[in-house]
């Protein structure tokens, strides 16, 4: 486990070294960075034999044998690849690594920006406390992760104001391409869109830079669920959710948005919501800097430390 974890800093880092050289020399230095930090290899030496002898019970499979069924990512990876060229045992634990980094390093992050506006805006605690108590985790999961709309609003809030990601739906023309308003882009020019600014811009957002946690939350329910005492007073005009790609450009856009999006929003719920019902929060210096600034990444500093106080005990 603590190799799945160091993996997803490793790979940041090889990552954002690589970039910034060129591209004659990157691979070299970006293998040879890999293998000096290892996470890769022990996770790719842990998971190769298994992804061998899920290929060889599909082979006796194929002959008619019985073979054992297996329900998780290893199976689910094996059988998303092309029928007519199955990926090797190889390109299946590569593809297993890949999806491991793309979901863990951005629902924790957006996660902890989220616990810390939890912190810093306390006043949102109660009544999010109570419609998780009043809902229940029985009807959460059979919403299959749906429920708690007021959390969902604050959690898409909270992305809102400190998104993980500057920039989203990065795209190479293949073919000369025409966007609406006549920009022309040519083949080999790359795109992108630009979630932090739209998603601070007063066209979009009414009041953008005040944090309002139940802003998309459908008024009527707020007007039953709870008196307007936060401050909500600009709710946007057309309540939404978390997993909406299209009011916002947090999961990209399209075809190619992020499929791990309903996922994620119940990870992100269920974390959530077991701190907000278990512990009183506060930020250890509500004063410090919580995040910094790198390319187009914003991340939450780990030293930031949220001091967590069993309910009872209060
Ligand atoms: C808060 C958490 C997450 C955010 C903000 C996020 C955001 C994104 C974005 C912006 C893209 C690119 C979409 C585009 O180019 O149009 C993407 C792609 C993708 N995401 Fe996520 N993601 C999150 C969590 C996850 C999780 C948990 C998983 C898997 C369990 C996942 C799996 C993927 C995959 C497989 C793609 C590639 C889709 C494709 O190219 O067709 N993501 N994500």
């Amino acid at each position: 486990m603590s190799a799945a974890m160091d993996f997803i800093e490793q790979t940041l880092i090889t990552a954002e070294v690589v970039r910034v050289l060129p591209s004659a020399i990157a691979p070299f230095i970006g293998n040879l960075l890999a293998k000096k930090l290892g996470a890769g290899k022990i996770i790719y030496d842990a998971l190769i034999p298994i992804a061998e002898e899920r290929l060889e019970e599909k082979a006796r499979k194929s002959l008619g044998q019985t073979v054992p069924e297996h329900h998780d990512c290893v199976q689910w990876v094996m059988e998303c690849s092309p029928r007519s060229k199955p990926w090797s045992a190889d390109r299946i634990v590569h593809e297993l690594m890949a999806l491991w980094f793309g979901s863990v390093h951005i629902t924790s992050t957006t996660a902890c920006f989220a616990l810390h506006h939890l912190c810093i805006h306390s006043e949102y605690i109660e009544p999010l406390r109570n419609e998780i108590e009043s809902t229940g985790w029985a009807n959460f999961e059979k919403s299959g992760g749906k429920a708690f709309p007021l959390l969902d609003s604050f959690m898409k809030e909270s992305a809102r104001m400190n998104p993980v990601e500057s920039v989203s739906s990065r795209r190479m023309a293949l073919k000369p391409f025409e966007l609406s308003d006549g920009s022309r882009i040519e083949p080999g020019e790359w795109i992108c869109t630009a979630p932090r600014g739209m998603m601070a811009d007063a066209r979009y957002y009414a009041d953008p830079l005040k944090f309002q946690g139940f802003r998309f939350v459908d008024p009527d329910l707020l007007d039953k669920t709870i008196s307007r005492t936060s401050g909500d007073d600009v709710p946007q005009e057309t309540p939404s959710e978390f997993t909406d790609i299209t009011d916002w450009q947090l999961w990209g856009t399209g075809r190619s948005a992020c499929p791990g999006r309903f996922y994620a929003t119940a990870v992100m719920k269920t974390l959530l919501a077991l701190f907000i019902t278990k512990y009183d929060m506060q930020l250890e210096d509500p004063k410090a800097a919580r995040y910094f600034a790198w390319r187009t990444f914003v991340y939450p500093f780990a030293s930031t430390k949220v001091v967590l106080r069993p309910r009872s005990a209060a």
